[in-house]
Order: C-alpha cells, then structure tokens, then sequence
C-alpha cells in the first residue's frame, strides 16, 4: 500500500505533496454508498489528470454510529487530532437527533477545529431539472458563519432547574418581562461577536475581490434581532470600510452621500465604483432575500450571513438549481488553513443501504477540495464529466422524476457513468 506523505501550511500556503493523506469520515446513513460512488470518481480522475504521478491515499476517521459502535465514542478525540494533524479532510453527512440526544457532530466538528467559514457556492449545471424558469441566473457562493449564532448549542430544555436560574435570572436581575409563558419555556442563547462577524466578512470579500465577484450582501434579520443579525450589518459594512476601502463601495457610504449631496450624486458614486470594477458590498434583511432570490436572482453574487440564516439560505438556493443531490461545501478556517469538505445535504435516511441517492454533492464537495490543493486539471476533469453525465439524462431518481426521457440509475452507477465520462 502506497504511504503518502502529510499535507502541511507554510506561511498560509497550502504544501500540497504528489500522494497526499487525506482523512475521511464516510458519514452516517447514505454517506457509505456516496463516499463509495464519489471516492472512485476522485481516484479515476486524479489518475487520468496527472498520468498516475498523483494519487490521494485515502485514511478513514471514525465519526457517528460507526465511530460510537466501534470505539463508544461519537467524535473521537483521534479523530480531531488527526484533521488537525493532515489539514484535510472530506466527510460524509452524520445524523443529529431531534428534540434530545448527542448534540450535533457536524456542528462539534467546525467548532472544535474552529472552521469559521461554510462555503457553499451554488450554480447551475445546464440540463438538470429546476423549480424555476430561469436556474441559470443564480450563480451565488455563501459563506455562512459556522461557529456561533443560536448553533452554538447554548440552550436550557423546558422544566429542569438550569431554564428556571436563567429565566429568574432574566426577569429579576435584567428585568426582563417579555416571557410569554416563562413556566414552560425553554431558552435558547445566539452569540454574535464581532470578532466572528469579521472574519468571515472578511474571508468574503477577499473570495469577491480575488474571484472578480460584483457584490457582497450581507444578510441579516437585523430589524428584529438588533444586537445579534443587526451587529452582523453594522460590523461587516465597517470591515469592508476598514479593510477594503479602496476596493469596495458600500450601501452605507451610498447612503452617507446621499444624505450630503442627494441621491443623483450617490446614484453616480456607487456606478462609478462599479465601472472601476469595486466590490459592491449591501445588505438584505434575510425574509425579503428568500423572496428575491427567487424573483431576481441575478442581483445577488457572494453572500455573507450567519450560521442559521445561512443553513436555510443553502437548501433554498439548492433547490432552486436542482436540488440538495447536487449542493457541494466547504468548512474553512483561512488562518490555520483546515478544512472540511463536505456535501450541504445530511443522511437521508430513508434512502440508506439502497445505493439510490445522488452523489454528486459529495462528488462536487472533492471537486471544491482538489481546486483548494490546486489540483486543477483533475477538477476541471470531473465537472466537465458531471455536466457530460447530466446532459446525456443519466441521472438518479431525483432528478429522473423531473425530467422526460432520463435514464434513472443507482448512485453506483451515476458514479460508472461520471467516470467513463472523463
Ligand atoms: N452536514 C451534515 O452532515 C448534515 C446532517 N443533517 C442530518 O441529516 C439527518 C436527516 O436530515 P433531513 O432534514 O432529512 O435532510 P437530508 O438532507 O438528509 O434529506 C432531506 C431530503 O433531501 C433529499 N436528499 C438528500 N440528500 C440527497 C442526495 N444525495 N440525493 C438526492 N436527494 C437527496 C431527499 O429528498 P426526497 O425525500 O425528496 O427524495 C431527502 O429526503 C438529520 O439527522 C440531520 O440533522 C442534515 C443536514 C446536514
Ligand atoms: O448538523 C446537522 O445535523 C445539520 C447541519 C445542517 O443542516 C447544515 O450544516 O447545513
Ligand atoms: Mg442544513
């Protein structure tokens, strides 16, 4: 068996060796059959990319029920070390119970490496079925804050003494009298600092500026959670000020011309930012931007927002192109340089063992990691194979059920497919 050689960060620059370890985790209920199908398209790629001079040696991590079966843990300790150790690594999607049981690992996994980005970039593949009359308009990447908001798991269930100390506390020391039913409630706490707003406007608006984006939107639900959603705007339109000010034109300095020189003098400002080839950095108030992203999707380029508003954001914008089968992600830490690709959809579990589901989020998740290690030519390989696959309506059951005259096959053989496409 090949040994490989560890990935490794050098003054923020990726080392990227010709056989690199990279750690999986296969993930619970449909992640076996994806990480199966996706994992030999990655490994034909590769070969046919760089002539056999590069190849991933595969190392599997234990994370889950396969984890907790075999070692009695969920997320062994061995497990994060190991992420940290290889700076890599690429996941199937693991269950979260509802309602009580373990906290979520995907969850403990980004906040435990601290992986403050969710990158989800969202576009459309020519031919795949959409809800929509025009999905080739949306072409949006998210970065959605992965390691605070009401995710930070700080809650106190209904009845037990914790819910009781906090809501005394609320009502007797903060004078707090807006609990509706303060016996039964239960409490759940959204941290929003500006240090974790920053750096992930930050690492957006870098991605705009390097990638020749038009615009960042910041979104928010800041009228109604001022302190938490409505820090997030004001913070992220002072960062770009900050940091960026000569590459940027913010809604918030639109706005301060306007109130100096009136609106034809701010309409002017921000077009002539624009024809200089400026980021626009604005904002949306997170309801309204569900509805426009529907209604004009073109008007909206990179996304910044935080951990909730950006979980529901991606499954919307991923059905409005096709679905969640299709829906790639990155969990990133810019400064340390870990990461965690992985798909934005979770276990599907009715479909488990059934070799059925789509894996082309998983497949486009590694498509993601290999541009992240430069290993551009066996990127480009896949996604031009995807595309070949989808228009040819070789397709799995979710989109065979959309589309007239598709050819439906399993996930295994989606990937046979992929594969003789490349
Ligand atoms: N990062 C992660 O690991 C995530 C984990 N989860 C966890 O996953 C579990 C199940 O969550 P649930 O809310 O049902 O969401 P899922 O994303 O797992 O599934 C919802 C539906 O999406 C469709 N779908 C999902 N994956 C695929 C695929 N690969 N190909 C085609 N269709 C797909 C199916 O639709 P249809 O029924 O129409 O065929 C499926 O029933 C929960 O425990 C949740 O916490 C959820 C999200 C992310
Ligand atoms: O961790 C989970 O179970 C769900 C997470 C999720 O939906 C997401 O990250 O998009
Ligand atoms: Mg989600």
């Amino acid at each position: 068996m090949m040994q490989g050689e560890k990935i490794s960060v050098d003054n923020g620059e990726l080392k990227v060796p010709n056989h690199p370890i990279v750690p999986f985790i296969e993930g619970d209920g449909i992640g076996p059959d994806i990480w199966k199908a996706a994992s030999r398209v990655f490994d034909a790629a590769i070969a046919k990319a760089y002539n056999g001079e590069k190849k991933i040696v595969w190392k599997e991590l234990l994370c889950g029920q396969k984890a907790f079966d075999t070692t009695g843990e969920w997320l062994p300790q061995e497990t994060l070390d190991a992420i940290k150790a290889y700076v890599i690594a690429i996941k199937g999607p693991l269950t979260t119970p509802v309602g009580g049981g373990i906290r979520s690992l995907n969850v403990a996994l980004r906040q435990q490496l601290d992986l403050f980005t969710c990158l989800r970039p969202v576009r459309y593949f020519q031919g795949v079925p959409s809800p929509v009359k025009q999905p080739e308009l949306v072409d949006m990447v998210i970065f959605r804050e992965n390691t605070e908001d009401i995710y930070a798991g700080i809650e106190f269930e209904s009845g037990t003494a914790e819910v009781r100390k906090v809501i005394q506390f609320l009502q007797n020391e903060m004078g707090v009298r807006k609990i509706r039913f303060p016996e039964t409630s239960g409490i759940g706490v959204k941290p929003v600092s500006k240090e974790g707003t920053e750096r992930l406007v930050r690492a957006a608006i870098r991605y705009a500026i390097s990638e020749g984006r038009k615009s960042v939107t910041l979104v928010h639900k800041g009228n109604i959670m001022k302190f938490t959603e409505g820090a997030f705007k004001n913070w992220g339109y002072a960062l770009a000020e900050k940091e960026f000010a000569d590459k940027t034109f913010s809604w918030k300095q639109y706005d301060a011309i306007k109130a100096e020189k009136g609106k034809d003098a701010a309409d002017a400002a921000q077009q002539e930012a624009i024809d200089s080839g400026k980021v626009l950095v604005k904002d949306a108030i997170a309801d309204n931007f569900l509805q426009q992203i529907l209604t004009r999707p073109a008007e909206y380029d990179v996304v910044a927002t935080m951990n909730l508003d950006g979980d529901y954001i991606s499954d919307a914008l991923a059905a409005q192109v096709g679905g969640i089968g299709i829906a790639p992600g990155a969990n990133i830490n810019y400064e340390t340089g870990i990461a965690i690709f992985e798909a934005t959809h979770g276990t599907a579990p009715k479909y488990a063992g059934l070799d059925k589901v789509n894996p082309s989020s998983v497949i486009l998740s590694g498509v993601l990691m290999l541009e992240h290690l430069k290993w551009y030519e066996a990127a480009q390989l896949i996604t031009q194979a995807i595309e070949k696959t989808i228009s040819a309506k070789t397709v799995t059951y979710d989109f065979a059920r959309l589309m007239e005259g598709a050819k439906e096959v399993k996930c295994s053989e989606f990937a046979d497919a992929v594969i003789s496409n490349l």
